[in-house]
Formats: structure tokens, sequence, C-alpha cells
């Protein structure tokens, strides 16, 4: 017998989570880090190799984990690093091992995932690149990696308390954006700031908050690595005078296409190719802004440097200005022009269960929630996976959550019935079953109010198979996608919209499916995908040492 050895790389990591003060806006705020470093470190591995690390909780009175976003973590679901759900928070001092395979190439990141603790700065890169002696689809000389993000001076522990306070204190929009952690508040990289008072900033370039410089070299292509792990704002990209060729779309191929500007939501990642074919002897401003919410963070600025043209030379033309902040037919004709590259999986032609899901805000006992179905998700201390795999039944809601609403609700209107209900009830997919899902975007609270969600899957990625306006119906199916549907891990609704999404349950495990503004999770905007959690086999008992599970490992005396 011929035994094929396969070289498994294994990337170790040990990291160390702390608070620590930090100043991304160059006001100095407690953030949280890792080993010292905000935003955390970046991890660059092959498609193929395990990674495996070791996280110690050094937050003195919190736990923590963390979330490897897009990484679909076949087989090993309780490395997923979302609390209540793959594992109980890591407790401070201890240490937890997330070890898994990266099987795709792409652009990720990875992100805390209890509380607000993303909006606190628990973030960072993760690239899997192409084998070696393998090529992308595409051809590039060099590459930069942008990660955004969104920045409050408020501590999390406000913003946690705001959110479940009555009445609701929202979180605001951010002060700052952040490009790789870099963002400026007090000061301005324009020389005349518009119409407010702040100054130029003056930067020796070794401050936390000085901007990182996209250097290039005359005629060359760059792969320019996106991704958004914003809480709250979504945002547009723009480089003066310099198309941008879309190539990747959340660790999925596209077919490539070219756009002045690009709209990267929440939870998504892009890859775009630039060509440095403009006037060498010049800089240019890479500019990045809100959309879908009325802004009033200014834009964050970095410059594009020709070498061997001095970064300190300011660029002649003025940044590139966002679209406003509400024209979503830019937007949605951005969205709709993404599809899988030519020659990618389609997806199956037929769904076995449908599931439509309403996007509402609501109120609970006059605290404002958001609902799904009119259930607002909240978590219980014992995470789903232990609850699921051990038959634990008083570990969550036993009553199935509902498959949809009622056909006369009215998505134009603030919700008739603003009261809404709280569960943690979970959907069980059928092992290997095709199912659809209906995101269905309705009016919130206020009057005239539909907001942008982004929604993201664990443990899978899926086909977008068509965005509508209104209420979705069974005709709208005639029109989905089947062709060349983009994959994708986080997809957008728009404004009193609707969007469909097909995926196979292929994963065992427990999942969480949510909207990843990161408040908007807080306040209950998500649900929890369960399948064939019997198949799962060698869960570490220290993912699941809180709640039922750690009396059930203490009953039967089988502790470690
Ligand atoms: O969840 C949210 O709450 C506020 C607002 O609706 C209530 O103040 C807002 O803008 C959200 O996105």
């Amino acid at each position: 017998m011929v035994v094929k050895s396969t070289a498994v790389k294994v990337r170790h990591y040990k990291w160390d989570v702390e608070y620590m003060f930090w100043a991304p806006d160059c006001e100095e705020r407690v953030v949280m880090g890792i080993n010292g470093q905000f935003p955390g470190p970046t991890i660059r591995a092959e498609v193929g190799d395990t990674i495996h690390v070791d996280l110690t909780n050094k937050l003195s009175t919190e736990g923590v984990v963390i979330h490897w976003h897009g990484i679909r973590q076949l087989g090993t679901p309780w490395a997923d690093g979302t609390a209540s759900i793959s594992q109980c928070p890591i407790n401070p001092g201890e240490t937890f091992t997330y070890r898994f395979v990266v099987d795709k190439a792409g652009t990720y990141f990875y992100h805390g995932h209890y509380g607000m603790q993303r909006s606190g700065g628990l973030y960072g890169t993760l690239i899997v690149e192409v084998p070696k002696g393998q090529h992308e689809p595409f051809h590039y000389d060099g590459e930069f990696n942008l990660l955004l993000s969104d920045w409050w001076h408020e501590s999390i522990h406000e913003q946690e308390v705001g959110l479940s306070s009555k009445p609701l204190r929202w979180i605001g929009e951010p002060q700052t954006l952040l490009i790789n952690g870099r963002g400026q508040y007090n000061c301005s990289l324009l020389p005349n700031f518009g119409n407010s008072s702040s100054t130029q900033c003056k930067f020796s370039g070794t401050e936390q908050c000085a901007p990182q410089i996209l250097q290039v070299l005359p005629n060359k292509t760059y792969r320019v690595r996106l991704a958004s792990t914003t809480a709250l704002a979504s945002l547009n990209i723009a480089i003066g005078n310099h198309k941008m060729i879309v190539v990747e779309a959340d660790g999925n191929y596209v077919q490539p296409f070219t756009v002045d500007d690009l709209d990267i939501y929440s939870g998504e990642s892009y890859s775009v190719l630039i060509n440095t074919n403009q006037n060498p002897n010049k800089n240019y401003w890479i500019s990045i802004g809100v959309r879908g919410r009325r802004p009033n963070t200014p834009p964050a600025l970095t410059i594009l440097n020709y070498k061997p043209t001095s970064a300190s030379k300011l660029p002649t033309i003025s940044p590139p200005i966002t679209p406003a902040w509400n024209d979503y037919n830019h937007s949605k004709s951005f969205t709709k022009n993404i599809f899988a590259l030519m020659g990618s999986h389609t997806p199956p032609a037929t769904y076995d269960r449908r599931i439509a899901l309403l996007n509402t805000q609501n109120r609970i006992d006059g605290f404002i929630k958001w609902a799904i179905n009119n259930v607002s998700l909240v978590f219980p201390p014992t995470p789903y996976l232990g609850s699921i795999k051990f038959g634990l039944k008083s570990g969550f809601d036993q009553t199935n959550p509902p498959e949809n609403f009622p056909s006369s609700y009215d998505i134009m209107s603030p919700p008739a019935n603003p009261n809404t209900t709280t569960g943690s009830g979970v959907y069980r997919l059928r092992y290997n079953t095709t199912v659809d899902i209906i995101l269905q975007n309705a009016n919130a609270l206020g009057a005239n109010v539909s907001e942008i969600h982004p929604w993201h899957l664990h443990g899978h990625d899926f086909w977008v198979l068509g965005y509508g306006e209104g209420k979705f119906t069974k005709d709208d199916e005639a029109k989905f996608n089947l062709k060349n549907p983009p994959l994708r891990n986080t997809v957008v609704i728009f404004p009193y919209g609707w969007t469909a999404l097909r995926f196979v349950a292929d994963n065992p495990g427990a999942w969480a499916f949510h909207c990843h503004i990161e408040p908007h999770l807080h306040m209950g905007m998500g649900v929890v995908l369960a399948s064939a959690v019997e198949r799962v086999q060698g869960i570490p008992s220290n993912a699941l040492t809180c709640g039922l599970t750690a009396k059930m490992f203490l009953k039967k005396k089988n502790i470690p």
C-alpha cells in the first residue's frame, strides 16, 4: 500500500490578551491588545496548514474568546470562538488552545466574540495563501493589507451597560475610523481641514496613530486586501485617480470587475488589484467614509506613495469623496455586480428547507431589542455545542424558533405590536440538506427608518441568490441566480429589502448566524443553527467547563 505523506505544517502561536493603554486615534484610551500589540498579530498561513494558538486570558476580571472569521472549522466546531455557542468564555488566567486547519486561500480576520470586545479592539488579520507552487487566478507584484475598524472613546463597559439600559443609551457613531488600528481624532492629515478647528497632524512616524503609508513603485500591480471588523460602520473606500479591480470576496474568487469605489460592510473582506499607472511624481489619497448611517465621523485617510517621491509630499488633488451615505442605489449596483469567478462550483438547484427571517427592532418591557421572527436572542450560560451534544435539554429553549413570519406583516411601517419575546431556541438542520434563508428587512421602531444589516454565518459559506425590494414573494424565486452566485460568509440586507441565500448544512456543529453590527447582536439580532452535532467528536473538555456541561463533568467525575 502506498502511503502518501502530506507535509502538514503546524503554525504555533502563544498569545496573551490584555487591556493596555494605547492611542489608536492619538487620544490615549484602554484597548484590548494581544502580546502588547494593537491590532493583534497578523497570521499568515498556507492552505492546509494547522493554526495552533494558545490563548491566555490576561484580562483580570472578564472572560474572552476569539472567533476566526471566515474559517469554516470543518470538524473543529469547538474552535469557532463564539461564547455561549462553541465554547465557554476563557476565564482570567486560563489558557485555551484554538487548533484548526485553514483550508481555503483568502483574506480573513479574527476578533473577539463576547460582549463588545470587538469594539474594544480585539482583532487582527488572518491571511491564507495558496500552497507554494500554485498560483492565484490573477497576478500581482506586491500586496498590502488594510484592516478597517471603528473606534469609540467610551469604554466598552459603558457601551454594554448603555445598550442594556432602559431607556436605551445607543453607542452613537464612532469617533474615528481606523486603518490597521490607526486614525486621527483631533487633527487631520489634510492641511486645510474644511470647516473645523482641527489642525494638521504632525507626525514623526513612530506615533501609534501615525498612518501607515502604502509605498508603491510605478507601473506595478498591487493586491490590496481589505477586511472590515467594524462594530457598527458600513464603509466605502476609494483611491484618488486609481481604479480597483475586485477579485476576491470573503475568501472566494469573484469574476473580476472594475470600480472607482467599493462598499465594505462589517464582516466582509475583499481583495482588489490596483495598477500604479498614474503620474509617479505625485502621491494619492486613500479615503474611507461611512455609508448607510448618517455619518458623524470624519473619513479615514492614508496615502498611496509612489517611490521615489517623498511620502511627505501631500497629494495635489483632494481625497475622493464617499458617495452620499444614503445613496443606496450606488451600494446596490456595486453589490449586484459581484459574481463567482467563472467556473466556480454552482449551488444545488433546489432546496430542502426554506427559512424566512424577519428583522425587526422591538421592545421588551421597554428595553429596545432587535428580534428575528419576533424572538430576540439571549445567550444561555451553557454553550449550545455542549447542551446539544450531551442532550442537556434545560441548556436552551426546546421550542423550535419560528420558520417564518405572518404574511400580513407590514414591513414598511413600525411594528404594529412592538413587543417581542426573548428566546434561545435553535434551528436544527438535517445533515447535508440544502437550506435557503430569506433575510427580510423591515421598518425599525421609528417611522421611515430601516437600517442596513450585514449578516454573517459561522461554519459555512453560502451562495447569495439574489436581492430584492420590499417583501419577498414566491415569485421572486424565478429571479434567483443559480448560474454564478457569489459564495460568501457575510451578506447585507438593504433597507426595506430582502436577500436570499443558500447553503448546504455539511458541517456538524452549532453555529451563529447574526447581524455583524456588534451592538445589534448584543441587542438580540441573531439565531443559532445546529446540525449533526452527534457526529462531533473530540470536543476538548475545557471548551465546556461552565454551565450545565461543567456540572455534568463533576457528576461523572471525569474531569481531566
Ligand atoms: O439599534 C439601534 O438603536 C439606535 C436607534 O434605533 C435607537 O436609539 C440605532 O440607530 C440603532 O441602529
